[in-house]
């Protein structure tokens, strides 16, 4: 690679970004059948999947392995748990990428991205389908609008790094101001969460978009799809050491990049404890960085869907089943918790349960299937804790489902409980699993069942109201302005999309650092103002001093 300057100013056009629309992979339509040949080639085989530093694979050793969630003997793939020695392997080879790449103009790295938001929708589209479909447990659907938001983010990111660049101070006569935009000093440590591949090639790629170079430890449970999205990178002409993947445990690989002084960076996406443990272990390391290490987290979310008296019974109905159902709940933004009025769940509660019931739970290569598994036995054991809690406590009454399944793979059926306590830990713990809690309120009530949603949990992410009455609307959106970083009026909590909704939340949700916004990008560049005086002063004294 050659050095081509600092990239301080100049702002070439980019192309406008615009949301990939979901296909429908109705059963027999083209996309479908060419899908199922992608599924039944990934597999077909066990996958070996390396980690990759500085462009090199290496010998897998230890390994662990990755099954279907759905069908647990299905074994897909071999990832090897990194050594101390391989994360400061990788660490090294991205201290030894950061000159070049820093220093390449931005629209060339922009470039790397825009090519690889191609790839992901073209040549590696089925297979980022097919990996995320069986080694997550996605639907089409929700394998498709993953994928779908990979995509928007490569391109969309492109768009907002544009207008970072842009952003330039005032000059007057005689005197040229510009700001350098600079990636930050040493490299930056992505950690991601299992739930989507779009989030786990984003948090790599966004910070490397900004001239940074990158530690990427993806979750062991989606080796599979995190190894085609590093093909992508490397094809769109990533050049080596830029972004390398670690695999192994996050604790072991987050300590080494502790240890180091050139961690100038963390970008996590995961549960509250993880990130609060990250933040407590930076904060005793302090001394010995360069620089302040930039921390940014999105976690966990309690997510409410509040609904008023004037609201819509039926579209509240489909807002609850798929904000609380689709991908099995395994969303930061599922609808985990309800308030519904008496009145309304009169009418609501025995469609609701019967749509419920209904729901196909299985393997999500059946177009019949709505609900996959859940990620793995951890997680059916945990889910199966809140069930049984519940059950044991009389103020809590299951209405649905309450079953769990994990001879074939780990399943939960959707499952709705009821309680008479607002204070109840099923409205204020998160459940990650399709759980949902309902509280029925008295209609009269409305003011402060708003202030039991924003009192209840820690959390702050996402939020839906359901109401038809305007002063309702206007009431919610004053009393719950710090409840959510997402509020949704008439609308399920869940789908973000790029450009349109950036998410993000704040209390025990994370630092609402805004993905899909310049504020998450603006995260990863540390200014330098240049001031170029054309005309300096030869003379010391004031003029009044004659
Ligand atoms: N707010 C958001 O935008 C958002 C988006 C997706 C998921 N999430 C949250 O993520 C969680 C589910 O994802 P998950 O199960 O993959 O989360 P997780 O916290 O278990 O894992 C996230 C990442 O951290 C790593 N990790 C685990 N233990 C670690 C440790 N001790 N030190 C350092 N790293 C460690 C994991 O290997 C993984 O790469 C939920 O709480 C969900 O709400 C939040
Ligand atoms: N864009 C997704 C992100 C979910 C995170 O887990 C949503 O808003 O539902």
């Amino acid at each position: 690679m050659t050095s081509t300057g600092v990239s301080v100013a100049g702002n070439p056009g980019v192309p406008e970004p615009v949301n990939e629309q979901p296909r429908d992979y109705a059963p027999g339509s083209p996309e479908a059948v060419r899908l199922l040949e992608e599924v039944n080639r990934v597999r077909s085989r066990v996958r070996d999947l390396p980690n990759v530093i500085a462009g090199e694979r290496f010998e897998l050793g230890e390994t662990a392995d990755v099954v279907a969630p759905h069908d647990r003997t299905l074994h897909l793939g071999r990832f090897p748990v990194a050594r101390a020695e391989q994360v400061n392997a990788a660490i090294d080879a991205a201290l030894a990428a950061r000159h070049d790449w820093s220093r390449m103009a931005w629209w060339d790295r922009a470039a790397v991205f825009l090519r690889a938001a191609e790839l992901a929708n073209g040549k590696y589209r089925d297979e980022l389908l097919a990996t995320t479909m069986l080694g997550q447990s996605k639907t089409f659907h929700q394998a498709e609008i993953d994928i779908n938001e990979l995509v928007d983010f490569f391109r969309y990111n492109v768009k907002l790094a544009s207008q970072i660049y842009q952003t330039q101070p005032f000059s007057v006569t005689g005197v040229h101001n510009t700001m350098d935009h600079r990636p930050l000093e040493g490299f930056v440590l992505a950690l991601t969460p299992f739930n989507f591949t779009a989030i786990a090639g984003n948090l790599p790629a966004t910070p490397a978009l900004m001239g940074n170079v990158v530690v990427w430890k993806p979750s062991e449970k989606s080796a599979l799809s995190s190894e085609v999205v590093m093909r992508v990178f490397e094809e769109a002409g990533l050049p080596p050491g830029v972004i390398n993947l670690v695999h192994g445990d996050g604790g072991l690989v987050t300590a080494t990049a502790q240890a180091s002084e050139h961690l100038a960076g963390i970008s996590f996406t995961g549960s509250t404890t993880v990130f609060r443990n990250i933040w407590q272990s930076t904060a005793q390391n302090i001394h010995h960085y360069r620089a302040y290490p930039r921390l940014v987290g999105e976690t966990g979310g309690k997510n409410a869907v509040v609904a008023h008296p004037s609201a819509d019974p039926q579209a509240l109905l489909v807002a609850l089943v798929r904000g609380a159902f689709e991908y099995q709940g395994q969303k930061c933004t599922a609808a985990s918790r309800t308030y519904i009025p008496r009145s309304l769940w009169k009418e609501l509660e025995a469609p609701l349960l019967e749509t419920s019931a209904g729901l196909q739970v299985g393997d999500v290569v059946d177009h019949r299937t709505f609900v996959g598994a859940v990620i793995d036995r951890n997680a059916v054991d945990r889910l199966q804790g809140v069930i049984d809690r519940a059950k044991a406590d009389p103020a809590h009454q299951i209405l649905v489902g309450g079953t769990t399944s994990t001879e074939r793979g780990w399943f939960v059926d959707p499952t709705i409980v009821r309680t008479d306590d607002p204070t109840a830990f099923t409205m204020s713990e998160e459940f990650f699993g399709p759980l949902l809690a309902v509280y029925v309120y008295d209609d009269a009530d409305w003011e402060r069942t708003l202030d039991l949603v924003d009192g209840t949990s820690q959390y702050a992410l996402s939020c839906s109201v359901f109401a038809n009455d305007r002063s309702a609307i206007i009431t919610a959106l004053d009393r719950l302005r710090d409840t959510a970083g997402m509020t949704y009026i008439n609308d399920k909590p869940t789908g973000a999309t790029m450009g349109q909704q950036s998410f993000g939340g704040g209390r025990g949700s994370g630092t609402n650092d805004k993905t899909g916004s310049v504020l998450a990008l603006q995260r990863w560049v540390s200014g330098r103002f240049i001031k170029e005086n054309m005309a300096p002063d030869l003379d010391w004294t004031y003029p009044y001093m004659g």
